[in-house]
């Protein structure tokens, strides 16, 4: 098949772990005889710095015009000073919004030789599959913000349609799993919480009877996650506790490098991005983990291009990689593989399952 693919590879290490998604895809297209246009473009910090704006025009025009987005990570110390005038994670929420992403599908299913290198017990980390439903364009991200004299404000808004449009695509995933759906709020607190409360019971009784749902308090589940981990199928929630959430779970996957995300909207284009950002604290050493991002990759395969058997075997090829050991240093402290190396060990894996097909 043909297809155009905008990389957007970013700030700190996401340059890094993007050149071996782009040499991943390209090993994609010429094993498995596709045609894969890759263009590149210019997002937050490196925006900044080229134009003074963290999502140029030219930026969201290429990703338009693209099947599907890859971005490496965002924003870094040089952008950081609570007083700048702009950046760089406006240009990623901007670009979310833009392309109409609203649902952030996280996957959490840690390989198991890395139960042993997880910071938990082994045996809390058995059987572990869950599906994040991330909201992604709304809630407090979105919301209005303001300064006053000796106070801010960030607005938390949520309409129905919002709520209503991402239950119905976490109940129709969780319809392909195990049937079982998590739905994490605040209601004993929060209004926003309370009209998602309603919202999720409303359209679960009526819409997916077939679907066991429950909802659980957000403080609670940051407890659930790391003592029953195995309990939870698809977990439906908003935006920034999905966000908090999510890096939780990188523990349970041993590292922040392993877990990849998909967002996928009613529109064309669906982005795919690492869940880590731009890890200023080892950025520019090649010692990155790669494998969340050529997992990303994988699902873009999978949910913009329907390339299955690909997605399948780019899957098999990092987990296969990660059972011989190769690891990078978030993982292993003994000889541990660099980036490139690391991509490297994915991309032969890569040709002889292509090959065996
Ligand atoms: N999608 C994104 O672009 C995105 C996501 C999260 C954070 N950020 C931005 O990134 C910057 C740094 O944020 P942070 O330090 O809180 O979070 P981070 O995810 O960048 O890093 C947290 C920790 O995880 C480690 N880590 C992250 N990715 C890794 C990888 N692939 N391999 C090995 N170790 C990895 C880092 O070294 C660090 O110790 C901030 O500006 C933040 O806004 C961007
Ligand atoms: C960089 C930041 C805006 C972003 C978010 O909070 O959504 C990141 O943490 C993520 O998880 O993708
Ligand atoms: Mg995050």
């Amino acid at each position: 098949m043909k297809a155009t693919i905008t990389l957007l590879p970013g700030d700190g290490i996401g340059p890094e772990v993007g050149a071996e998604a782009e040499k991943l895809l390209l090993a994609v297209a010429r094993q498995f005889g596709h045609e894969f246009t890759l263009q590149t473009g210019l997002i937050g910090g490196a925006a900044i710095d080229a134009t003074g704006n963290p999502l140029p025009e030219e930026t969201i025009t290429l990703c338009k015009q693209s099947d599907a987005v890859f971005l490496g990570a965002v924003g870094g110390p040089k952008w950081s000073d609570p007083n700048a005038p702009v950046r760089p994670e406006q240009g990623l929420l901007k670009l979310r919004a833009e392309l109409g992403v609203f649902a952030n599908l996280r996957p959490v299913a840690p390989h198991p030789a890395t139960a042993e290198l997880a910071p938990l017990k082994p045996h809390l980390l058995h059987g572990i599959d869950m599906l994040f439903v991330r909201e992604l364009t709304g809630g407090s991200y979105f919301g209005a913000k303001r300064r006053e004299a000796d106070a801010a404000v960030d607005e938390c808004r949520y309409t129905v349609a919002e709520i209503e449009r991402v239950t119905r695509r976490a109940a129709q995933l969780a319809r392909g799993r195990r049937r079982k759906l998590t739905h994490v709020d605040k209601a004993n607190v929060l209004e926003t919480s309370r009209l998602w409360r309603s919202t999720v019971t409303r359209i679960m009784d009526s819409e997916y009877p077939d679907v066991a749902y429950e909802h659980v308090l957000v403080d609670a589940m940051a407890m659930h996650l790391l003592t029953r981990p195995s309990h939870f199928d698809v977990v439906l929630t908003e935006n920034l506790f999905g966000d908090i959430l999510t890096d939780e779970a990188a523990v349970l996957a041993g590292s922040m490098g392993l877990l990849p995300s998909a967002s996928v909207g009613e529109g064309k284009v669906g982005l795919y991005e690492p869940i880590h950002g731009s890890a200023p604290d080892i950025a520019g050493k090649g010692i990155a983990n790669p494998y969340a991002s050529l997992l990303s990759v994988a699902l873009l395969l999978r949910h913009s291009l329907g390339l299955e058997a690909e997605a399948a075997a780019l899957e098999q090829a990092v987990s296969s990689a990660i059972s011989d050991g190769v690891l990078t240093a978030d993982l292993r402290k003994d000889h541990p593989a660099s980036t490139a190396e690391a991509g490297n060990a994915v991309l032969q894996r890569l040709s002889a399952l292509a090959k065996a097909a």
